[in-house]
């Protein structure tokens, strides 16, 4: 397995997005928190903001969705052009019906579940996802501490993709750096947000080679 790194662009300079988006270009995705200050206490953009991304981002769009009123938010993501689109679990009551509209559209299908939320009632629904994330911190914030106690999600979650035989993609968010990553990658995770282990110090580029060695590194070795 390849190890997939996705920045998170809320460590990125909001006024120098264009330039900041420029210096993840060795990443697979750019990943996009949307917040509304009512799902989480912290708001940062919507789709507006989101479409001048898509138009000038070297890698695709992975949009991570912490909005209520997820279903009628959420198909606008999709049509704009990002290439996944992850929302809440706890933001609608039909996962499912969201997922395949998403689908529809032309975008890969996410669903996220934060630290308290169990990830049992989704497994036997993987077939209606393309990628999971385990919020591996609460939602909201940048440059919080990786919580390891979420990790037996990731180990039923890979577990079921194993059994299954399913290609749907483990994604873990929150806390993600070079002493973090292995622990997530050795439990399952196949892909990997991370916003201040990368737009922290000067070059963006050698801190994404880091972090994929060290994921590539722990894969390896279980
Ligand atoms: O969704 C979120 C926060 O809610 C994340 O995508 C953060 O942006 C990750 O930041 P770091 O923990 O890597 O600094
Ligand atoms: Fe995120």
């Amino acid at each position: 397995m390849s190890a997939r790194i996705n920045p998170s662009i809320l460590s990125a300079d909001f006024v120098n997005l264009q330039a900041d988006l420029e210096r993840i270009a060795s990443a697979d995705l750019v990943h996009v928190d949307v917040m509304d200050n009512h799902f989480v206490p912290n708001l940062t953009f919507g789709p507006q903001m989101v479409g001048r991304i898509q138009d000038v981002s070297p890698v695709p769009l992975d949009v991570h969705l912490m909005i209520s009123d997820v279903d009628r938010w959420a198909p606008g993501y999709a049509e704009l052009g990002a290439y996944s689109v992850t929302f809440h679990a706890e933001a609608t009551g039909d996962p499912v019906a969201l997922a395949r509209r998403l689908r529809s559209i032309g975008a890969r299908a996410g669903i996220a579940v934060k630290p308290g939320t169990p990830i049992e009632p989704y497994l036997e629904l993987l077939p209606e996802f393309d990628q999971v994330l385990v919020m591996t911190v609460e939602p909201g914030f940048g440059g919080q501490s990786f919580m390891p106690e979420t990790m037996p999600k990731l180990q039923a979650l890979s577990a079921e993709v194993a059994r299954t035989g399913l290609d749907v993609w483990l994604q873990v968010d929150g806390g993600i750096s070079a002493d973090t990553i292995g622990i997530a990658a050795a439990a399952g995770a196949d892909t990997f947000v991370a916003g201040s282990a990368v737009y922290s110090g000067s070059d963006p580029a050698s801190n994404i080679a880091l972090l994929r060695a060290a994921a590539e590194a722990s894969t390896h070795t279980h």
